[in-house]
């Protein structure tokens, strides 16, 4: 299932966020190369989304910047869409559509890693029996698998997961896990989040 994909390599230069008066993310410099994942720590409204926000270029840093090189060339920001998957609690799933409906729209988007179906998603996430099911009536932890999957499965090089077992149970979140290492390879790799289990499949963590 690893994708042949691009290298991508973010350099983040003395980046600091706002909102308001209050500063939320102060001078922060790193650089984050593909083959590898982060663990983002840090307590309630320290920044964390903020982050994975600027990382997936849905949010402009107040000063400092964010450079993206995908393979040799530079990627202007506004060319980034087209490389991330990115889930987090903030998202929202088309309620109407079933699981499968919704997987099949968002994969008509965002091309699967190879190897994989639409039908072999669902099954990865083992919502077989609840393929039809309207996403209004599936529970957090399955609408939770469902989210997952627009993010792992995708064929891109930047992966972004806020909080990603968040709704999961004991069994669920170790699904994650699994699926994380069977799909993270080669990709350059972001996890948000306070939860041991998530950090603990990180290469390397740092704290805001
Ligand atoms: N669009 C916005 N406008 C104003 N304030 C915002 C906005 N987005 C985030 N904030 C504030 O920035 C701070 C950091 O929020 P953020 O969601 O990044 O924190 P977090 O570390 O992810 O928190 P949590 O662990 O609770 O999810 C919070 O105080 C939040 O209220």
């Amino acid at each position: 299932m690893a994708a042949d994909l691009p290298s991508l390599k973010i350099d983040v230069k003395e980046v600091s966020k706002r909102f308001g008066r209050t500063w939320i993310i102060r001078q922060l410099s790193a650089e984050y190369t593909s083959g590898t994942i982060y663990g983002i720590r840090g307590r309630n409204g320290s920044g964390k989304s903020t982050l994975i926000r600027m990382l997936a270029g849905q949010l402009s840093p107040s000063r400092g910047s964010l450079r993206y090189t995908l393979g040799d060339h530079e990627l202007p920001v506004e060319d980034l869409y087209a490389y991330v998957s990115w889930t987090g609690p903030y998202f929202e799933l088309v309620e109407e559509l079933t699981v499968r409906e919704f997987l099949s729209f968002h994969f008509a988007m965002k091309p699967l890693l190879p190897g994989l179906t639409v039908d072999g998603v669902v099954e990865r996430i083992g919502l077989q029996h609840a393929a039809r099911y309207s996403l209004t009536d599936c529970s957090s932890g399955m609408r939770q698998r469902v989210l997952l999957a627009s993010a792992l499965y995708a064929a891109t090089p930047l992966l972004l997961l806020d909080e990603p077992t968040v709704t999961l149970d004991a069994s669920s979140a170790e699904w994650f896990l699994e699926e994380l290492h069977a799909c993270a390879t080669g990709r350059l790799t972001f996890i948000a989040s306070n939860d041991e289990r998530d950090l603990s499949a990180c290469d390397t963590i740092s704290s805001l």
